[in-house]
């Protein structure tokens, strides 16, 4: 599981670890987790070309320091202190090791202001050094140290122009990419894109929910040993998917491994039945059933001998595609009391879903809607619109996207990092509902079904696509492999 906490979680464990090491000692092992990274990232030391972008707190510090270690391994290394409050110990150990400081006065800042080839007094060791980085545009690498944690986005204006003038140089973020909205994962306005972003202790919200975890780039974790509560939000992984995977036992039968039903197309859209139905029918639950507009049922039936009519089913799929008919499916299959999955057409009745168990998969345009907001409100805030939904529905709700979001009140929201663009496509959401329904039918709850169902739904777009093209249909297909491969 890879698990991300707040700000506040953060400080306080922190603070619980910093009383008991000698002082110094958590930064100097953020500071060489960084450099290490660094290091990586450049294939080594020596002769490599390092800018650091300082800001005024702990941030700074850590680039300072790790800035220091990079130095040490013959790289040239030069800080633009952004602040005059810039972390006193980490520029003395970086003069120290060699590096070059300048202050840099941000109040009357423009790229154009910032250093190109003149250089501070120097050693003629340095300054041999030094005759390459000729333009600012032949640095290797910029490490932000801008802000961290302590960051309020959107970023200062200086702070702004100094990227400005390193622009198109790989950016290694300390901590967080310098300006985003650390705990919610929006972007207000001017912020870091970074290529890396090294980070301590545990991962921060900003890293896996969007948009801002489109700035953060590749995040590598540097375990620092902080000890941490329950997450604000965690993304599955493989390992965990396997285990909470339903698996037939040695006297499995049809029945005990659950009965999933589909109340889903419409003689509108016999489709979105076909691509539901082929979700469900993913193999994780013993049998599928369908009920719909009889033209539309034929075609099922057609296209997919092992489905089977209305009967009793242990969950509820209803709405993708139902155009119409949605109302009255909800209400059938409410009258039935089996958890449910609600989505498309049908997700303007949520409502009157109450008590039942019950996943809502909307996309922003449809949160959007039953939210009384506009759809780009939903895109720029995410994780806060999907809680939102999930407190007013007092039930399970993910959010289709790039990253997509499951909440559940008092839960950590889960984010699905598996999938591709290649899934933006139609009808690859009432595949994801099919899939989600088996899950819940073979006796999952709606948190983990509708986690474990978009992460399937997502790998299995990954599979089929191989980097290329898919339809909706590809997807469900490659389902049953992405679960072997898991399970195997
Ligand atoms: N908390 C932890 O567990 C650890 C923290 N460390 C580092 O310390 C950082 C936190 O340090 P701080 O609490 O000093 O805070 P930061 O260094 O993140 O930022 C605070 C400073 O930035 C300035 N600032 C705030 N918003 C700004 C903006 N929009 N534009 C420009 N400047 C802005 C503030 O005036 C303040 O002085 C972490 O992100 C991490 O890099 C690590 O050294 C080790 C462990
Ligand atoms: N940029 C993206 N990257 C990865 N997955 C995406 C992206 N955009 C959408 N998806 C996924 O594709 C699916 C689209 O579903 P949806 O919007 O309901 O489409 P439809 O209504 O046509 O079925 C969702 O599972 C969503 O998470
Ligand atoms: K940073």
């Amino acid at each position: 599981m890879i698990r991300a906490h707040t700000v506040e979680q953060v400080r306080a464990a922190e603070a619980r670890l910093l009383a008991q090491l000698p002082e110094g000692a958590l930064m100097q092992r953020a500071a060489h987790g960084l450099a290490h990274a660094v290091l990586d990232l450049l294939g080594g030391g020596y002769g490599r070309r390092v800018l650091l972008l300082v800001g005024s707190g702990d941030n700074g510090g850590d680039a300072l320091y790790a800035g220091a270690v990079l130095a040490r391994r013959g790289a040239y290394v030069e800080a633009w202190l952004l602040s005059d409050k810039a972390h006193a110990a980490g520029v003395a150990a970086l003069g120290q090791a060699g590096g070059v400081v300048r202050r840099l006065d941000t109040s009357s800042a423009s790229a154009s202001d910032y250093p190109t080839t003149e250089q501070p007094r120097s050693s003629s060791r340095e300054r041999a050094q030094r005759a390459t980085v000729s333009r600012r545009s032949d640095f290797d690498v910029v490490v932000d140290g801008i802000v961290g944690i302590g960051g309020r986005p959107p970023l200062r204006e200086g702070a702004a122009a100094a990227l400005e003038a390193v622009a198109g140089v790989p950016v290694v973020a300390v901590d967080t990419p310098s300006g985003v909205d650390v705990d919610g994962g929006e972007l207000v306005g001017p912020h870091v894109v970074a290529d890396v972003t090294v980070t301590f202790g545990t991962h921060k919200v900003a890293h896996l929910v969007d948009p801002a975890s489109t700035a953060s780039g590749v995040v590598h974790l540097v375990d620092i040993g902080l000890d941490l509560p329950e997450p604000a939000l965690e993304a599955l992984q493989p390992a965990d998917v396997a285990a909470l995977v339903p698996r037939p036992g040695p006297h499995a039968q049809k029945y005990t491994r659950g009965v999933v039903g589909v109340r889903a197309g419409s003689a509108a859209y016999p489709g979105a039945a076909l691509l539901c139905v082929a979700g469900a029918e993913c193999g994780l639950a013993g049998m599928v059933r369908y009920v719909g507009d009889p033209s539309v049922a034929d075609r099922v039936r057609a296209a997919r001998p092992e489905v089977v009519g209305d009967g009793r089913v242990q969950a509820w799929v209803v709405g993708s595609g139902s155009h119409d008919g949605a109302e009255e499916a909800l209400r059938a299959a409410l009258a039935d009391d089996v958890p449910l999955v609600v989505d498309a057409d049908a997700l303007a009745f949520a409502d009157r879903v109450g008590a039942a168990p019950a996943v809502l998969t909307p996309h922003a345009g449809e949160l959007a809607a039953m939210l009384g907001v506009e759809r780009d409100e939903i895109e720029a805030a995410p994780l806060r619109h999907a809680r939102a939904a999930a407190e007013r529905y007092r039930t399970t709700v993910l959010l289709k996207g790039r990253h997509t979001l499951v909440a559940e009140p008092g839960r950590p929201v889960r984010v699905t990092t598996s999938g591709t663009p290649w899934l933006a496509t139609a009808g690859a959401g009432d595949v994801l509902s099919g899939v989600i329904g088996a899950l819940l039918a073979a006796g999952l709850s709606p948190y983990d079904a509708a986690s474990v169902g978009s992460w399937l739904h997502g790998a299995a777009a990954t599979l089929a696509s191989q980097g290329g093209p898919i339809v909706a249909g590809d997807a469900a297909r490659a389902l049953p492999a992405v679960v072997a491969t898991l399970v195997g």
